[in-house]
């Protein structure tokens, strides 16, 4: 009999239940939309106004995993929408916390007030001693909510609209600590969307190593040397 797949995620149950709940709405809502809806304009910000377009699960306990073995205290997360994700980003920030010590947060961002505050509520029911005490949310436009107050970064992870990638990774490019971490969702099947970004990155004079690991639809693993 096959092992069960391990997770990773060091969390109470309650947490978990949280998590495979949130992440179960959001393949619900992914299923519905229609396929062309990442490439018509017309309309979108309406359209992804009430969706979470959480990243998959297995990507973010892999996220969650790096996190924990580079000891990451200090992380972007580019683009929270309803907060799944960040709830794995700041379970590792936590536990790296209490492990390492020092001072550390998930600088997290939204535009849109109404996810700002789905992902608040999210948090609660995590536990603020958990989740919550662990995110900045910088709510409003990323391009200018990032642009002061940022630690020194130890992991970067982009997870936006393709048009907004570049420029949000070239703000946060001064805080990139050396051997810090960028991951890129969806780097296959955006791959053309992200083609300046992964353009960016893939430079040899711009001082990343790139590795594209084949979950589904691509996870780009980019390493700041
Ligand atoms: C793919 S979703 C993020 C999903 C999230 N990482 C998760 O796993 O739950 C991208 C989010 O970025 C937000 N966004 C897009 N452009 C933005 C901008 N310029 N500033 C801040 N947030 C933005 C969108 O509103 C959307 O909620």
């Amino acid at each position: 009999m096959a092992a069960p797949a391990p997770n990773p995620i060091v969390a109470p149950d309650n947490v978990h239940a949280l998590l495979n709940r949130l992440h179960e709405q959001s393949l619900t809502q992914e299923a519905a939309l229609p396929s062309t809806y990442l490439s018509n304009p017309d309309g979108f910000d309406d359209l992804m106004r009430d969706k979470f377009i959480a990243l998959d699960q297995d990507k973010c306990q892999f996220v969650y995993q790096l996190a924990r073995a580079i000891g990451a205290r200090n992380i972007a997360e580019i683009g929270t929408s309803f907060g799944v994700s960040t709830i794995y980003l700041a379970l590792a920030v936590g536990s790296n916390l209490d492990r390492f010590g020092g001072e550390g947060k998930v600088i997290a961002t939204e535009k849109e007030h109404t996810k700002a505050e789905r992902a608040r509520q999210h948090w609660k029911e995590a536990g603020d001693d958990l989740v919550t005490r662990h995110i900045d949310l910088r709510e409003g436009d990323l391009l200018e909510t990032l642009k002061n107050n940022i630690p020194q970064l130890d992991l970067v992870l982009i997870d936006i609209w393709a048009p907004v990638a570049l420029p949000a990774l070239k703000l946060l490019e001064p805080k990139l600590r050396s051997g810090a971490v960028v991951i890129i969702d969806n780097s296959i099947s955006s791959a053309t969307r992200y083609k300046e970004l992964l353009g960016h990155l893939r430079s040899p004079t711009n001082g990343y190593t790139n590795l594209t690991l084949p979950y589904s639809k691509g996870l780009e693993l980019c390493v700041k040397i």
